[in-house]
């Protein structure tokens, strides 16, 4: 008994015995989750089930690499896997639907969100019911008449962006058209959202700062996501602290300060004073909406308007910025699906200065089959973004999935599954004019980039319009252009950091125009 006491009374042996009383909590709790846990009927690695260090090794040390295990994954275990402690994926294109549901209740996922922590904004909330009611406003802003409206701001742009390849087509030189297209995209959007142009397209070096911001924003996330406390950490900081121990979390906190800063401008009445836009179908902004509609008091605070901008801004840009750039090195790698749009570009476009129509060209069926092939494998984002039943189970297969769980799908697997899409891996417009076989649903079901359900893109009337416009006027204007140095090392996804990424090596897209 004396021993005893002895031994527990030591400070040594109590630090012992606390470290060894948490440390058998935890793996005990590990075991149970793993093999006795709600999630534990579902099949994949052990390790994965137990620790979310097997997604940190895929994820943060192979940068971007787990969506491409996960698929491997599915072919040892099947459809429905556990992918992580608490989330489980999913590989059956037909299931997408069901997941990404517009009329169920959908609640997105705390882990995924806190890799931006923008909970002010309708993309960064949780809750279906919230998010519904944010989203109303969004809604009727990004409408398909609102983009009508603003044609004229798309048509006055692009003839900017022609204006640029002017310049490269004199003097020869290549066009980085990866960085232009960002440009054109962050000009567009910052147009739409803040009645406001950041001049991106005008910066002589198009501004390759921004597109590494945006880059750095989404890879970032992988990190964040596993510790979402760096945030705040990084956000007490000196920038000179944070710039030295990262450059892509300083360009992240510059970029919010500069919305921050044009959110105070437009409330201020700045950017509305300025009326150059007006006439280009611009009058109000993303806040006009918000503040004018019925929304409660606290869903119109400054932290709320600023984080809707910053999202919109960071959807709108890098997202259409690289379907352009996949489909534009398509075209240029493909003569003769080149060709064949030049043709019906020709016809239905009859003087290539004219002014082009979003009604004419939204009706031709080769460039739109070009367009979405250039989705398929521009793929919106390339991660898995996953969604909760909050009250009820879902069901797949014999599977019963519990109230709560997170499950993901992602649109890389979908647009590559070769029964859907037979030769995924090759550029084929065709494939979407084809008679599709008796009993067989539609093939742009299973096309995803803008996601599926109550919390789709908002702003795809628009991206397909900028698509649709700007593919339309640089290939009926300019005919004759080729890719410089670029291959398809230089467009083929490698790494998933929340957008899909060539090889970190690549130069990027370069075009020369002649
Ligand atoms: C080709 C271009 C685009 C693609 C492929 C794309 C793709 C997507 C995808 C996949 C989502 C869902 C993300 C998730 O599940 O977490 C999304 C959401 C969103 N997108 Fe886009 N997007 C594009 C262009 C745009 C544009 C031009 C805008 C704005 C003007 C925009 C604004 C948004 C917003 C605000 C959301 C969040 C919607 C919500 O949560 O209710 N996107 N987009």
């Amino acid at each position: 008994m004396a021993l005893l006491s002895n031994i527990i009374s030591s400070p040594q042996s109590i630090s012992v015995a606390f470290v060894s009383a948490i440390l058998v909590t935890f793996i005990s709790r590990r075991i149970y989750s793993v093999y006795f846990g709600p999630l534990s009927q579902f099949p994949g690695p052990k390790l994965a089930a137990a620790t979310l260090w097997y997604e940190f090794y895929y994820d943060v040390i192979l940068q971007g690499r787990y969506t491409f295990k996960i698929k491997e994954l599915h072919k040892k275990y099947g459809p429905i896997i556990r992918i992580s402690p608490n989330e489980l994926h999913i590989d059956e294109p037909d299931y997408y639907e069901t997941l990404y549901s517009q009329h169920e209740p959908r609640d997105k996922s705390e882990y995924y969100l806190s890799q931006f922590q923008l909970p002010g904004s309708s993309f960064g909330t949780a809750g279906h019911r919230h998010h519904r009611i944010r989203r109303g406003a969004l809604n009727s802003f990004l409408s398909k008449q609102a983009v009508t409206r603003i044609q004229p701001m798309l048509t006055y742009m692009i003839d900017k962006f022609c204006n640029r390849i002017e310049e490269f087509r004199t003097s020869g030189k290549p066009m980085p058209i990866r960085l232009v297209y960002s440009c054109l995209a962050t000009d567009i959007v910052t147009l739409i959202v803040l009645n406001h142009n950041r001049h991106l397209l005008d910066s002589p070096d198009f501004s390759p700062v921004w597109v590494e911001t945006v880059k750095a924003i989404a890879a970032a996330g992988h990190t964040m996501k596993q510790f979402p406390w760096l945030f705040s950490v990084i956000r007490a900081l000196p920038s000179s602290v944070v710039g030295a121990m990262s450059v892509g979390m300083l360009l992240l906190l510059e970029s919010q300060k500069l919305t921050q800063q044009e959110t105070r401008d437009v409330m201020n009445g700045v950017y509305k004073a300025d009326k150059e836009y007006e006439a280009l179908g611009l009058e109000k902004t993303i806040f006009h909406e918000i503040l004018e509609s019925d929304l409660p008091p606290e869903e119109k605070t400054f932290e709320r308007l600023w984080q809707e901008a910053q999202v919109t801004i960071g959807a709108g840009a890098d997202t259409t910025g690289n379907a352009l750039t996949i489909i534009h090195f398509h075209l240029l790698d493909n003569p003769k699906i080149l060709r064949k749009l030049q043709a019906e570009l020709q016809e239905a476009l009859p003087n290539k200065y004219d002014p082009i129509e979003l009604r004419v060209v939204e009706q031709l069926p080769y460039l739109n089959a070009v367009l979405n092939e250039g989705l398929r494998f521009s793929y919106g984002i390339s991660t898995r973004s996953p969604r909760i039943h909050p009250t009820d189970t879902m069901k797949f297969q014999q599977y019963e999935i519990p109230a709560g769980t997170p499950v993901g799908m992602t649109s890389v697997h979908i647009h590559h599954n070769e029964t859907i899409f037979p030769e995924a891996i090759k550029f084929k417009p065709e494939r979407w004019l084809e008679k599709r076989p008796k009993g067989a649903p539609p093939l742009d079901r299973y096309l995803v980039s803008f996601s599926k359900g109550s919390r789709q893109c908002v702003g795809m009337q628009l991206a397909k319009a900028e698509l649709q416009l700007a593919i339309a006027t640089v290939f009926r204007r300019y005919e004759n252009q080729e890719l410089f140095e670029t291959t398809r090392a230089d467009v083929d996804i490698k790494h998933d950091l929340f957008l899909p990424q060539a090889d970190l090596k690549s130069k990027g897209v370069r075009v020369i125009f002649k």
